[in-house]
């Protein structure tokens, strides 16, 4: 095994997965909470209950997992059958849908995390058409590009169901983001403004199997960027989560039908450190292919990303200077990392010294 992969999936050896002692024997796990007092009238004190246990796991882990969450399991089974219809073609087919420089949607199968390359091919594509991002990343560059989704033949549903699939998702992302204002002690629409024209998009992952799960990952741990993630993930299993006190990996054992909601890197922010946006990876295997869909709720180009003035004083101050959205979105588009051997844009480089 390992020596019939190539070396730019080979991680280092301090990320390789299984390096640490086995995390799944231990008895903690990310929470999982029950959305359903959301389809019920309100009822104040339950609902008070429930914002506080979402700022509690936001700040503690940075992820958990909702249910009763209002997303109809027949749409997201509709979802999974295309996108295994879609990449059970050939490569040439879906090479037809291949993303580029100037349009970052479609296919891709060379994506780097950390300029390690990931096990894994994807397919993205925007909620809301056409989008508006700005051509480059360079700060002074004030053009923008509109960009339109792309769509492959087959299945002849594709379209369709993505559409249906991705309003339901952005339906829970809404819900998710108004409890975590909340949290937050804001108005639970506080944030809507920033989603205009927001530049979400759903991704359909799919991790072949690997002949070299010890050496190589699906996704190599990142961070995501945008405000939250709605995560849906199939029944094989891979992905794992760091623990915020001591960088442990934790495994998230799939529940089925349920949905993994992961605070961004955004939402970090907004908030001024008081919520947690946590690395996470993807382990492979050599048996079973994987499949998972993340929709990365992202805001509008034009959002200045800044800690929220009602959440900053004298005794609390700003722990970020504001960025652009957009370009932050179009640095994170590029797809020469690897080639540059330098790391993609991290909100660190925002960050403040006090
Ligand atoms: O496949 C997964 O479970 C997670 C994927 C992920 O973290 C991502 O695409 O950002
Ligand atoms: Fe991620």
């Amino acid at each position: 095994m390992g020596e019939s992969i190539e070396p730019a999936f080979i991680q280092a050896l301090e990320h390789r997965p299984n390096t640490q002692e086995d995390t799944a024997q231990l008895p903690e796990t990310i929470p999982t909470i029950d959305l359903s007092l959301l389809n019920s009238p309100a009822e104040p004190l339950r609902l008070e209950g429930l914002v506080k246990e979402i700022g509690r796991v936001c700040k503690e882990w940075g992820f958990f997992q909702v249910v009763n969450h209002g997303v109809p399991s027949e749409v997201r089974q509709r979802m999974e059958k295309a996108a295994k219809e879609f990449y059970d073609q050939p490569l040439e087919e879906k090479m037809k849908v291949k993303r580029d420089a100037e349009n970052p949607m479609g296919y891709h199968d060379s994506e780097h995390t950390k300029n390690v390359r990931d096990w894994k091919e994807v397919f993205d594509f925007f909620s809301k058409e056409p989008a508006v991002i700005p051509a480059s990343e360079n700060p002074d560059d004030q053009e923008l590009r509109t960009v339109s989704n792309r769509w492959p033949q087959y299945p002849p549903e594709f379209r369709e169901v993505c559409k249906e699939y991705s309003a339901e998702v952005e339906k829970l992302a809404y819900k998710v983001l108004g409890l975590v204002s909340l949290s937050l002690g804001l108005p639970a629409d506080r944030l809507n403004e920033y989603f205009n024209h927001q530049l979400s998009f759903t991704r359909l992952n799919h991790y072949p199997p690997c002949p070299a799960p010890d050496l190589a990952l699906g996704v190599g741990r990142h961070k995501d960027a945008g405000a939250i993630t709605v995560l849906a993930q199939d029944e094989v299993g891979g992905l794992e989560v760091s623990r915020k006190s001591d960088g442990k990996w934790f495994p998230i054992k799939p529940t089925p039908d349920a949905y993994i909601i992961n605070i961004g890197n955004c939402m970090q922010v907004w908030s001024n450190d008081e919520l947690w946006t946590a690395e996470h990876r993807v382990v492979v295997n050599s048996e079973k292919e994987r499949f998972s869909m993340p929709f990365f709720f992202f805001p509008s180009h034009y959002v200045g990303i800044k800690p929220l003035e009602e959440l900053v004083n004298n005794h609390n101050c700003p722990n970020y200077k504001e960025y652009n959205w957009g370009k932050f979105f179009a640095s994170r588009n590029r797809s020469d990392y690897s080639k540059r051997q330098i790391e993609n844009i991290q909100i660190d480089q925002f960050k403040l010294s006090n």
